[in-house]
């Protein structure tokens, strides 16, 4: 060997060796979770009263009767909005149909949206119970409010995170960017030896409430599902076990589109706010297509027996949650979580499917299980948004070891 070629084959040594030590060992693992939500909470079978009174439409007693049907078949008992009644009435043009209100939004959503992720991940960092001085990086993910710099940065402010901290913005995914960020959480754990990446999911109604109108009867439908919520959790790979307590490995992550859904659910940005357009065949077009994408993500694993996994998926809707149970066969048990969820706080958008690992491990620890994962090994987690979007998540639950009440569920 010559002299240049000698120095080239040490530099690539080097690389070779450069690429190793940044990389970890072991896998993504989810460390601590906290959740958390507005203070205004309203009563669903109250909720076409309050929504028809607010926006002044009551004299539409036909819309408001269909409304209420809505609302009753959302089996959504509560949610929480950092909407007041006070505010709805200082800024009218948030009420009615269509009407130019962008900048009163984004005045409310810039400021309330990193808030309310702070609020979720304090409890995380606590629950974690290490420095916030060793997050390396943040994902911040919100479709409620869109800004530069970012809400990302206003989190990191907020928290007193280092300004060396690597971030990444996800806006404007809807409520797949729950398994969006999981997904990039794993790349950049498993990638970065001794990362420890805070992820935080925070998303406020406030972005598409209009009033009714009734040839919008898609936008009255999301009106009655979407509440506010945010969640944060803390994700790194070769864990120090004298201080960091392993709640659920993620196994493998992938994104799939639903060939011809483009139209299915479409949210566009405007001066009236982000309008919303549901199909009212997406519940069909999901579970048409979740045993494919459930093969290919588990059977690698070889897994094949639906109801050998725990499920954690999102509810965009009632109906969704039966059709992709009554697809898969699965036991009634098995999207209790999942159900729970939907009932108590409605769809959370992106940080739906993060308040589902919460509820699934606390709930786990109260029954005296011997997982995370419901005393399962094996679990899945779907979120699903514009695109149609599927993001899908294979999770390793780990054994129950954290006392209950050391546990911050943070959500009121
Ligand atoms: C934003 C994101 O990124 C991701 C998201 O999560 S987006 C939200 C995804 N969610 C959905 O797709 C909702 C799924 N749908 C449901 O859960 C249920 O249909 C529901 C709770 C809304 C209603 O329950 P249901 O059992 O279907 O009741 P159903 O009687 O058929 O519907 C009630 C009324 O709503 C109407 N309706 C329901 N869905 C509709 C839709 N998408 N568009 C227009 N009308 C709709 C029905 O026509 C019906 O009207 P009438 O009472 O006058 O007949």
């Amino acid at each position: 060997m010559n002299s240049k070629s000698m120095t080239l084959f040490q530099k690539l040594v080097d690389v070779e060796t450069i690429r190793e030590t940044q990389r970890a060992q072991g896998l993504a693992t989810i460390l601590a979770i906290g959740t958390a939500t507005p203070f205004n909470c309203v009563n669903q079978a109250d909720y076409a009263d309050y929504y028809f009174r607010v926006t002044n439409c009551e004299h539409m007693i036909n819309l408001k009767e269909k409304f209420k049907r809505i609302c009753d078949k959302t089996m959504i008992k509560k949610r929480f909005m950092i909407l007041s009644e006070e505010f709805l009435k200082e800024n009218p043009n948030m009420c009615e149909y269509m009407s130019p209100s962008l900048n009163t939004r984004q005045d409310l959503l810039i400021t309330a949206v990193p808030k309310l992720g702070e609020e979720a991940a304090i409890k995380a960092i606590k629950e974690w119970g290490v420095s916030r001085s060793k997050i390396t990086h943040l994902i911040f993910c919100t479709t409620s409010g869109i800004d530069m710099p970012g809400a990302d940065l206003q989190l990191t402010k907020l928290l007193g995170l280092s300004p060396l901290v690597n971030r990444l913005m996800i806006y404007q995914q809807g409520c797949s960017a729950g398994g969006t960020a999981l997904r990039l959480a794993k790349d950049i754990a498993e990638n970065n030896k001794g990362s420890r990446v805070l992820v935080v999911c925070s998303d406020s109604m406030a972005s598409i409430f209009c009033g009714p109108n009734e040839n919008h009867i898609d936008s009255l439908v999301g009106q009655a599902l979407f509440g506010d919520g945010a969640a944060a959790i803390i994700v790194g790979s070769d864990l120090d076990l004298s201080t960091e307590h392993p709640l659920f490995e993620i196994v493998a992550a992938n994104q799939t589109i639903i060939p011809d859904t483009e139209m299915a659910m479409n949210l566009h940005l405007r001066e009236e706010g982000l309008t919303f357009h549901l199909h009212k065949d997406v519940p069909k077009m999901i579970s048409e297509n979740i045993e494919s994408v459930l093969k290919r993500a588990v059977s690698p694993l070889g897994l094949s027996d639906w109801n050998s996994l725990f499920w954690i998926v999102h509810p965009g809707g009632r109906a969704i949650l039966d059709n992709v149970e009554l697809k898969l066969k699965l036991d009634k048990v098995k999207l209790r979580a999942s159900r729970h969820v939907l009932s108590e706080y409605g769809n959370l958008t992106s940080a739906c499917v993060l308040f589902i690992i919460n509820e699934m491990r606390n709930k786990s620890v109260e029954d005296g299980k011997s997982t995370t994962g419901e005393g399962l090994d094996w679990g899945v987690l779907f979120g699903f948004g514009p695109g149609l979007t599927i993001e899908t998540v294979v999770l390793r639950s780990q054994p129950v070891t954290i006392p209950v009440a050391t546990i911050t569920n943070g959500a009121k």
